[in-house]
């Protein structure tokens, strides 16, 4: 009799490649791009910073930032017809309007369909740039407003909330959103950066993958974790009402959103930035409820955290969100905005030395049979 084969259902535990830019040890819960830890990425650099690190390789000199942030922000135009575009499909849900711009811009722009690495930079690069202004002309066109032109004196993050807002944010905000983008910015192989990879493993071209990365990112189970955890809070809406919420959810076996994790097994060494954010600006802002509520949620899954079960990210960021007065739909797009330096360098790796990504499922139909002609099933 032969070995039974072992089936990995959802590639649980699998090595699929070899990776140099992010470290994840689940099992001490800690971080790191490219052997500095998430810890003093967060509290020290800044978005266009840590993305040269992980796209490049290493921390920038002031002359390689310089020339990195000038070509980022040479990059902030869009083509007219993405504007017209998102028109057409602007009641639609902001990742999915997200996804289609991203999709035009590969047939609007020759030089999208160019592979390889200088490519996928010069490509990466545009798109890092184009992502937040795709979501912020979204934003302002369904609300019958025209778009804010980017602002080229102003950093990425600082730019991004400029052009969502039409005023100009407090040093305090665009430092909370360039944080935000740093710690959205890589984790291994998450879904939406494996799914980028598998499209790459086809020779296909960058904008294909992100637009395969951005599908990926949307569901509840990934990115869209921090709009659900935004519901949770306000169907909670007392910190006394989380208990009850809690045992509810466990006793009919259902996901307790912003906890669990693939890989961490203890906390998410992400989530305790966005926790003392949030913490912060809900006592700034008069409206330490949020934080109360959260804390009430973890308190009540204490039981489960000694097996495992802890905050990740996205149980922070959505609050922090809402503090901003940021709609709930655009939480997953924010998401998308810090992971661009993720994608990108994920994809640069897939391509080196590629190879097509085809794992095997293990056939459990019917055995071979005769085929019955129509008129006799
Ligand atoms: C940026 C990010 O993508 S982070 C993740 C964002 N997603 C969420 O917050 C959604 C809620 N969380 C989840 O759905 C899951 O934790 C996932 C999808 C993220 C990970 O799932 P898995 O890898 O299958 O989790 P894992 O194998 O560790 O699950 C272990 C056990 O914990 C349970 N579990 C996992 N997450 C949760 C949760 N949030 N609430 C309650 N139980 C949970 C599983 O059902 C499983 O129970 P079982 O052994 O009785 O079947
Ligand atoms: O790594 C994962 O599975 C999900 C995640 O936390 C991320 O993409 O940031």
């Amino acid at each position: 009799m032969s070995e039974p084969v072992k089936i990995n259902r959802g590639l649980k535990g699998v090595y699929f490649e070899r990776s140099g830019v992010s470290d994840i040890d689940g099992a001490a819960g800690t971080l790191s791009y490219r052997g500095y830890s998430i810890h003093d990425l967060a509290t020290k650099s800044t978005f266009e910073e840590v993305s040269y690190l992980l796209i490049f390789g290493e921390l920038p000199s002031a002359g390689e930032l310089a020339g990195f942030d000038a070509r980022l922000k040479a990059a902030r135009t869009l083509p007219p017809q993405v504007h017209d575009i998102i028109r057409a499909c602007k009641d639609g849900h902001p990742m999915d309007v997200l996804r289609t711009a991203v999709s035009a811009l590969a047939a609007l722009e020759p030089e999208s369909q160019q592979v390889g690495e200088d490519a996928f930079v010069a490509n990466g690069i545009r798109l890092t740039s184009q992502v937040p202004m795709i979501i912020a002309a979204h934003d302002a066109i369904r609300n019958g407003r025209d778009p804010v032109p980017a602002d080229p004196d102003l950093s990425h993050a600082a730019n991004w909330l400029w052009m969502l807002k039409g005023e100009k944010p407090s040093a305090e905000a665009a430092r909370l959103a360039d944080v935000d983008f740093i710690l959205h910015a890589e984790h291994g192989s998450n879904a939406s950066s494996f799914a980028a990879r598998v499209t790459i493993g086809t020779e296909a071209n960058l904008h294909g993958a992100i637009v395969t990365a951005l599908s990926t990112l949307a569901g509840p189970a990934h990115g869209g974790a921090a709009e659900d955890v935004m519901k949770m809070v306000a169907e909670i809406g007392e910190p006394e009402n989380a208990a009850a919420y809690v045992k509810a959810k466990r006793a009919a076996k259902e996901a307790v959103t912003g906890f669990g994790h693939r890989v961490y097994r203890k906390e998410d060494p992400r989530a305790r930035h966005m926790r003392e954010g949030v913490r912060q600006l809900g006592e700034e802002m008069g409206a330490p409820e949020w934080y109360e509520i959260l804390q009430a949620v973890v308190e009540a899954m204490q039981p489960y955290a000694r097996h495992g079960l802890n905050v990740n990210v996205d149980f922070y960021s959505g609050v922090i969100y809402q503090l901003h007065g940021i709609p709930m739909d655009l939480y997953v797009p924010i998401f998308a905005i810090g992971r661009m330096p993720g994608w990108i360098i994920q994809c640069i790796e897939q391509q080196r030395g590629n190879i097509l990504i085809r794992p095997l499922t293990l056939y459990n139909g019917p055995e071979p049979r005769a085929y019955v002609d129509p008129d006799r099933r």
